[in-house]
């Protein structure tokens, strides 16, 4: 039986897209990885750097720097090109440059015959994963943003190191907008079998006071890298790599995606993070959390803040 092919395309080669390509290739994840970046020097050297490794990769990897064409037979086009954050800079303040970038990408994506998933990780993630939606007429299901994936991944770290537990036993969702007026779920947050809430009132030394100043390190920690070493990369690149073989693997994983609402939460016409169902097909199911009032009106107003910027876009 011969081995079964998965192509995955990225688009865009800077600081997200290169690392994402070298951490599929040390995973093993993808039988063909296509380089697709403006800047052909660019991509084509890191086709050569990547290529060099492959006597060290898990498993056998095709690599080469293509065009919009090498999209038809792709399983997952991810998407990471664009303007990032300068320091100072928020996510939202990018929209208008990064969505001209986008419907050019898009359509050409389109106009070669794509008919995968999109995954999207270029900022603001959750206004580009509703343009992508749009350009592309791609159903809802197979365009989806990176969403609040590595803002869980932080707040899990953090509440990891401060309960020293293994940050994989902490079950704890960050949802809304990949930005400023995301929430952390306290109410449903669990330390490995205990619910965080039982343990703040049972352990000594543990204090709310704690937490809050854990959640504003996970909403700011991009402005701390950024003002730090210019681009957040290598955790975003991780993130990506699990959803794509969260996709390729139809793993059925819940992880907290950028989607399309459709009514979840009381809302539509909206992406934004939220747990959700991953599997071959995209999204299969939106997992709705049991808020509390606050964590309520806290997601209310991420959606508004996304759906003023949406309101906004023109994408003739
Ligand atoms: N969703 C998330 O959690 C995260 C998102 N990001 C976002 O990812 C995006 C990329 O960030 P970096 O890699 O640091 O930026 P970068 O500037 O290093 O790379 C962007 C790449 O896009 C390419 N590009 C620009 N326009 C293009 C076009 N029309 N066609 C093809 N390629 C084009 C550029 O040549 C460049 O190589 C940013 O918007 C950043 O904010 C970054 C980290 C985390
Ligand atoms: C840049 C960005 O979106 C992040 O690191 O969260």
């Amino acid at each position: 039986m011969g081995e079964k092919l998965s192509r995955v395309v990225i688009v865009g080669t800077g600081y997200v897209g290169a690392s994402f390509a070298f951490t599929m290739l040390n995973q093993g994840v993808a039988s063909e990885l296509c380089l697709i970046d403006m800047n052909k020097e660019k991509a084509l050297g890191d086709v050569m750097d990547l290529n060099h490794g492959l006597p060290f990769a898990p498993s056998r990897t095709k690599i080469w720097q293509g065009d919009y064409s090498d999209c038809k037979d792709a399983d997952i086009v991810v998407l990471t090109a664009g303007a990032n954050q300068k320091p100072g800079e928020t996510r939202l303040d990018l929209v208008n440059k990064n969505t001209k970038i986008f419907q050019s990408i898009v359509s050409q994506v389109m106009e070669a015959g794509f008919n995968g998933i999109f995954i999207v990780a270029t900022n603001p993630v959750d206004v580009l994963s509703y343009v992508v939606w749009k350009v592309s007429g791609l159903p809802k299901e197979k365009v989806i943003g990176s969403g609040t994936i590595l803002d869980t991944a932080r707040f899990r770290f953090l509440l990891g190191e401060y309960f020293q537990v293994d940050p994989r036993n902490v079950h704890a969702y960050i949802i809304g907008e990949h930005g400023d007026s995301e929430l952390p779920v306290w109410s449903s947050a669990d330390i490995g079998v205990i619910p965080l809430c039982d343990y703040l009132e049972q352990k000594e030394g543990v204090k709310q006071c704690d937490l809050d100043d854990i959640f504003i390190h996970v909403r700011d920690a991009a402005y701390e890298i950024i003002a730090k070493k210019e681009a957040t990369y290598y955790a975003i690149a991780m993130a990506l790599v699990r959803l794509t073989k969260a996709i390729l693997n139809d793993e059925h994983s819940i992880l907290t995606v950028s989607t399309y609402l459709d009514g979840e939460y009381g809302f539509e016409d909206v992406y934004i993070g939220v747990p959700s169902i991953v599997t071959r097909q995209g999204i299969e199911r939106v997992l709705e959390i049991e808020l509390n009032k606050e964590e309520k009106a806290m997601f209310a107003r991420s959606v508004q803040v996304l759906k003023d910027l949406i309101g906004q876009l023109d994408l003739k």
